[in-house]
């Protein structure tokens, strides 16, 4: 069989998104084009920062999105330091309409704070900087002392956030059950937790094979056969010590069972192990993650469309059903031998820190719709716009930015809108007009996942069994056989 290869591409982790974002959002800092072309108005920490990432000329030509692109980040950054680890979650729009709320109402306590506090006003912004020692190149005594500052000035404002929230109508009425959650301890957590598990033995059921099926952030994911059936199974054991936010967790496992499809990895059993460690059985796909096929092989237009199939009937459910995936990539789509396409990392995966971009940032910023930068008002459709980057994935091997770092990837998302793809002249128009339709920097000229199934370039969608042959080679390359 005859493979066009593609040369191995160096692909960061990426991470998945968690943040949402708030809407009609108030302009607090005032940026301005100075007369040398300068942005004026913004915090000295902000200006380092962008000063290694964004040229002037940039910052000249789009001051407005340089400034957002820092809000998000930072927000981002300040988020995961504040928070320890996030779970990622399901999400629904009301998720995303409380944690937009929640964006709204840091910047406000940001400048609840700033007035408060005179020491710190003229740079404030070093509560936002919690990355900075690793971003400035400043001296290490400015560093220390900065730090102290930062950890002040972040314990403040995170008050400040929980002040704000008594005060405000909109605050969601669950906050009280999280007050009640945050008072909980690991031990009542994991009573919790044992309550919605299989109160079994996972070795009654499951006989560990030596298959180790790779590692995530949250732990180890290895084989294992049901005793019973002889099925393969896959096994995710999360370290429940290590992870932060247990109630969300908690609350996957219970939404996850009720997720059934043919296109999702499905849950199949959750136990718990040697006290505080969680075994997540689901079911095995043995072909691997889409990201070997796209970095190796180059995939025919028959193939991309089939495996687009496939994603977005998956898509179609979690939509039809109030929920919003968020991190659609072609690491989170599993394939079998058989060239079975399933999306999984829908719930119950944990983003801990683990690598560099893990920590200075909750999401990975590459499959990111510009809405979300932008903090405009978003919903199901970013999954829809990840898939258009997705299908990049398949043609060019890798996500548009990938060599760019997190803030400078974010910067050109928000500013270039819609992505150059090399290889658009070698499209078909049927090919170009999909992706056209995913790609669409306005909201509501982008497609829904129902309407995209419809698409004429499905129609033309190889057998999902050709895939085959590309899962074959690309672990033949990476000696994963
Ligand atoms: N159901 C499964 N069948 C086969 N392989 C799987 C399955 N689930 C995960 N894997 C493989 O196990 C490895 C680790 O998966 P995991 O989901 O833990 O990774 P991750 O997404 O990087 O981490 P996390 O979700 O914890 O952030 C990956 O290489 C993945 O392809």
């Amino acid at each position: 069989m005859n493979f066009l290869f593609k040369r191995k591409k160096a692909r960061d982790e990426p991470t998945a998104a968690v943040i949402g974002n708030p809407t009609n959002v108030n302009h607090d800092i005032h940026v301005i084009v100075d007369s040398d072309g300068l942005l004026k108005g913004l915090p000295s920490s902000w200006v380092r920062q962008i000063g290694t990432q964004i040229t002037k000329a940039e910052q000249n030509e789009n001051p407005e999105v340089v400034k957002k692109v820092l809000q998000y980040y930072n927000y981002s950054v300040k988020k995961q330091g504040a928070q320890g680890p996030d779970i990622k979650h399901i999400y629904t729009q009301k998720d995303i309409d409380e944690e937009s709320k929640e964006i709204d109402m840091y910047l406000k306590s940001k400048d609840a704070h700033k007035s408060k506090d005179s020491n710190l006003s003229d740079d404030s912004d070093k509560s936002l900087n919690f990355n900075r020692a690793s971003l400035s190149d400043g001296d290490p005594s400015e560093t220390n002392s900065n730090n102290l500052l930062q950890s002040r000035d972040l314990a403040q404002s995170l008050d400040n956030l929980t002040l704000e929230a008594d005060e405000i109508e909109y605050r969601r009425p669950s906050v009280k059950e999280e007050d009640r959650r945050s008072r909980m301890t690991d031990a009542d957590y994991m009573a919790e937790i044992r309550k919605i598990c299989n109160p079994g033995n996972p070795l009654d059921y499951y006989e560990k094979t030596l298959k180790d099926l790779g590692s995530g952030a949250s732990g180890m994911v290895f084989a294992a056969t049901n005793r019973r059936t002889g099925e393969l199974v896959a096994i995710k054991d999360i370290d429940m010590s290590k992870q932060g936010k247990k109630d969300l967790l908690l609350s996957e496992i219970k939404i996850m069972k009720n997720f059934q499809h043919g296109n999702l990895v499905n849950f199949l059993d959750a136990f718990v192990v040697d006290y505080d460690h969680l075994w997540v059985v689901m079911e095995l796909l043995d072909g691997g993650p889409l990201t070997d096929v796209v970095t190796e092989t180059i995939m025919k237009e028959g193939q991309i469309a089939a495996v687009c199939h496939e994603v977005l009937q998956a898509i179609s459910y979690l939509h039809n059903r109030g929920t919003i995936h968020r991190d659609i990539k072609s690491d989170n789509v599993l394939l079998g031998m058989d060239g079975i396409v399933k999306v999984t990392d829908f719930g119950f995966c944990a983003n801990v820190t683990g690598n560099e971009q893990r920590e200075t940032m909750v999401g990975t910023p590459y499959w990111m719709a510009p809405e979300v930068v932008t903090r405009q008002k978003y919903g199901k459709k970013v999954d829809i716009w990840s898939l258009g980057i997705m299908i990049v994935e398949m043609l060019e091997g890798e996500p548009p930015y990938l060599k760019e770092p997190p803030l400078r990837a974010l910067y050109l998302i928000t500013a270039n809108g819609r992505p150059n793809i090399p290889r658009w002249n070698q499209c078909s128009e049927k090919l170009q007009s999909f992706i056209d339709a995913c790609l669409q920097v306005d909201v509501d000229k982008r497609s829904t996942a129902d309407e995209l199934l419809l698409h004429e370039f499905l129609r033309e969608r190889a057998e999902l069994r050709t895939l085959t042959p590309l899962i074959r080679a690309a672990k033949k390359i990476l000696h994963k056989t």
